[in-house]
């Protein structure tokens, strides 16, 4: 039998969130989706389904290795795209997965073409395993017998001619591909799931990923340097402290130097680029904007990937204002937006002996390390 697979990738993840589709957020170094696909790489025909805007990164990513197809608006409209692209290609048995479940093994791949040898749709999936309840307004209303429900895995395997014609028959709207077949009458075996092959649905999620794919401590180091300049004004904040001053720091945002070196650091550790990715200062909505927001935006990233932040050492370089007298508020400040320990922050000012723009009180400048652990 000739088998193809179908990777659906062209959802938006909004419930995993993010700055980018969960497929494409980054998981051990590459997308979540570059995961998926090296699971069926055995596979002589892979159809990878993207959204329409994903298709020059489909390309960059997968080269000529997989056939890219554009999605539509609903899963069961970009599995259908790829049905019809496939037709009349003489292929005879068809696997549909999701490109968020990047953890599928060969073992379930293998039960579902094994059963494919002699039934027309096999699908994996475990059974519940705790108790249901039914409730309302955060009380138990009632229970639920569990017996004989079972939770819906990908890849769902089917004969290629059934499932297409179950497709063009179906009015929209099923949750997956069990659910066309049956609508179409045909008769779905169920094969063993596994508990790592979960989807990827919301930001936990990556968590959970990280520690599938890792088991080792992983310890980074970040960095973080940032400089603004003053301008006339009667104070500036510096690591969510307001402290008068005989002027002010220029800035798309609030400007605190010390707090962007800071998220700079995080997002450094993590690989993730600088603030300006995440907050393109070409977008007025951050014009004035506190920097709590950037930095709150960093820690929780960090907390997705499954990492917690050990600690962090701000320097802020400047003649004026002192900053000694302020350092303990400043750790504070930091300690409750990062929700962390106020002993594993770090404040410390140093001048530049007069020496350069700092010196000369142009401006000011900060340089910030933070390490990130994951167990
Ligand atoms: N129009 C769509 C919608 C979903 N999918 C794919 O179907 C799989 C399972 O869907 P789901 O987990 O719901 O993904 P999203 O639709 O991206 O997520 P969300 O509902 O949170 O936005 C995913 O690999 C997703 O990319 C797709 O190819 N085309
Ligand atoms: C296809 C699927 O992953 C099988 O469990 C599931 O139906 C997708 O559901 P969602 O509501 O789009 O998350």
């Amino acid at each position: 039998m000739t088998v193809a697979v179908i990777i659906v990738a062209a959802g938006r993840g909004t419930r995993a969130g993010g700055a980018q589709p969960k497929q494409w957020q980054m998981l051990a170094g590459k997308p979540v989706l570059a995961h998926t696909v090296a699971a069926f790489a055995s596979m002589e025909r892979i159809v990878v389904v993207l959204h329409p805007e994903d298709m020059a990164r489909g390309v960059a990513l997968f080269g000529g290795t997989v056939t890219l197809c554009a999605g539509g608006g609903s899963r069961d409209a970009s599995v259908r795209n790829a049905l019809e692209m496939l037709e009349g290609s003489g292929v005879s048995k068809v696997l549909i997965h999701d490109g968020a479940r990047p953890f599928v093994s060969p073992e379930v791949i293998d039960g579902v073409l094994k059963a494919l040898e002699t039934a027309p749709a096999a699908a994996p999936a475990l059974p519940v395993s705790d108790a249901l309840w039914t409730g309302a307004e955060g009380q138990v209303t009632g229970t639920q017998d569990r017996s004989g429900l079972w939770r819906a895995q990908t890849p769902q395997g089917f004969d290629f001619d059934a499932i297409l014609s179950a497709h063009r028959a179906h009015p929209g709207g099923a949750a997956d591909d069990v659910e066309v077949a049956r609508a179409a009458g045909l008769s779905v075996a169920i094969t063993r799931g596994s508990e790592d092959n979960f989807k990827i649905t919301y930001p936990e999620d990556f968590a959970r990923a990280e520690r599938q794919l890792g088991g080792k401590m992983d310890i980074r180091l970040g960095h973080g340097y940032d400089v603004h300049a003053f301008e006339p004004g009667d104070h500036v904040i510096l690591c969510g402290v307001k402290v008068p001053h005989s002027a002010t720091l220029r800035g798309h945002s609030d400007a605190d130097v010390g707090m962007h070196a800071l998220t700079d650091a995080i997002y450094g550790a993590l690989a993730e680029g600088d603030i300006g990715r995440h907050f393109p200062p070409s977008d007025p909505q951050w014009k004035g904007a506190a920097s709590e927001i950037f930095l709150d935006h960093a820690v929780k990233l960090a907390e997705t990937r499954g990492f917690r932040i050990g600690n962090v050492d701000v320097t802020l370089i400047c003649e004026r204002p002192k900053i000694g007298p302020h350092a303990l508020e400043m750790a504070s400040a930091l300690a409750r937006i990062m929700g962390m320990e106020p002993g594993r922050i770090s404040v410390k000012a140093t001048t530049s002996e007069r020496l350069g723009f700092t010196g000369r009180e142009e401006g000011i400048a900060a340089i910030a390390t933070a390490t990130l652990i994951k167990e």
